[in-house]
């Protein structure tokens, strides 16, 4: 028997995003699939869902992050599993490589494409035959696939927070989520006033984020990877490269409550040539991650109290990728600040909203077909977030 639904777009239901750093994309593969459909799959479809949930690794640097991958879910009355997988962008030279090889042109698919690289990379796309390009706003995909993932029961927070050996996530409700101030911690930070599911808005962001933690880390390390770059952070110790509030009061500002271990100046004992000879590779890769981790805490607590957004602050991005450091840090930062206002919290699918929110704006309905001739623009939305209101940064 076939499945019929005029509106479900044929698969492969797919949503990527191209950000500065890496590619994520999202692929739900189908198991409900009938006798009918299996028999009028294309070749080419075939071997993408073989080569995509047989494999977890592709070419030296493409990733499937198995440990995340949503079984058994129901999108638009289809059950399947939704797999998540990642690359660097600058591999997608061999992404539209690979795709001439497995002969993508005779596949009549539409790609749901988000961030900067649906801009970037669009006349690629279009030379892959009759592949349709739908190209999502990033903002909008984000919000989306927060919302979405938000209902998958996958948020947490952190408790005792004011001990770093003894904090622990705990699992958090977030079914009823507005309003939200939301940080996206990529190669950029921004920040997004979430009031309802239609009214968002850009409050902000910061230069200083993943790209400049692996861009710095790399300058004084030498490291090569974010995971290299993590690996030496975890051993590494802050305090030798940093000057805290202890360095200059010998403890505690008692009268001000400003507590010892308070970064006084990132980096600041490097200024002494005997500091800076005694700072291994560790330490200094660990002061970089605390230095972007404590300027991402100090903007998101002014940007809430601006907004007035002192509920809930939930924190995605890449950045915070396998990185218990940060995570506990800006859930400890925040609360900190916030004089215990604010709650933050997290997802487990923390680097993949965008590409997951631009797999929705696919399977919603809301892309524009675009028809023969004309080029797809942005679709902005019914919910398009509003103007950024804030003048500051
Ligand atoms: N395997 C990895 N390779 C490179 N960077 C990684 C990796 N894993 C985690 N990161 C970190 O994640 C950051 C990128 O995060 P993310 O993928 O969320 O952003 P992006 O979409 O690439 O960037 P933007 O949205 O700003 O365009 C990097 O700057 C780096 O700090
Ligand atoms: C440019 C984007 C939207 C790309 O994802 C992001 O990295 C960002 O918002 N960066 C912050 C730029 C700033 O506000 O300083």
């Amino acid at each position: 028997m076939k499945i019929e639904d005029d509106k479900r777009p044929s698969f492969p239901w797919v949503g990527m995003d191209i950000g500065g750093s890496l590619v994520k994309l999202v692929y739900f593969e189908p198991l409900d699939m009938t006798a009918e459909e299996e028999q009028e799959e294309s070749e080419c479809l075939k071997s993408i869902r073989c080569y995509l949930t047989s494999s977890v690794a592709y070419g030296s640097m493409g990733i499937r992050d198995a440990h995340l991958e949503l079984k058994d879910l129901t999108l638009l009355g289809r059950r399947g599993n939704l797999h998540f997988i990642r690359f660097p962008t600058q591999d997608m030279a061999t992404f539209f490589q690979m795709a001439r090889e497995k002969d993508c042109s005779t596949l009549q698919a539409m790609l749901s494409v988000t961030g900067g690289g649906a801009c970037k990379f669009e006349e690629e796309f279009h030379a892959i035959g009759n592949l349709q390009l739908h190209k999502a706003d990033e903002i909008n995909s984000l919000v989306r696939g927060v919302l979405y993932l938000c209902g998958q029961i996958e948020c947490y927070s952190f408790q005792n927070v004011q001990d770093m050996e003894c904090c622990q996530k705990a699992p958090y409700d977030l079914q009823d989520p507005y309003p939200l101030l939301l940080v996206n911690c990529g190669t950029g930070v921004s920040i997004i006033a979430i009031h309802s599911q239609d009214n968002y808005e850009i409050v902000g962001g910061t230069s200083y984020g993943g790209g400049s933690f692996l861009g710095l880390c790399s300058l004084l390390t030498g490291c090569e990877t974010f995971d290299e770059a993590m690996e030496l952070a975890s051993r590494g110790d802050s305090s030798r490269v940093d000057v805290l509030v202890r360095d200059i009061y010998g403890g505690d500002y008692e009268r001000l409550h400003i507590p010892a271990w308070l970064v006084v100046a990132s980096f600041g004992k490097m200024i002494h040539k005997e500091k800076r000879e005694a700072a291994s590779r560790e330490d200094l890769a660990r002061a970089t991650l605390v230095s972007v981790t404590n300027c991402i805490t100090g903007l998101v607590c002014s940007k809430g109290i601006l907004k007035d957004i002192l509920d809930r602050v939930l924190f995605v991005g890449n950045l915070l990728r396998g990185n218990t450091i940060s995570r506990k840090l800006l859930a400890f930062g925040v609360q900190f600040w916030s004089r215990g206002r604010m709650k933050p919290l997290f997802l487990e699918h923390e680097g993949y909203c965008t590409a997951v929110g631009a797999l929705l704006h696919r399977l919603n309905g809301s892309a524009p077909e675009a028809s023969e001739g004309q080029q797809p623009g942005f679709d902005t939305e019914a919910c398009s977030p509003r103007e950024t209101e804030d003048d500051e940064n």
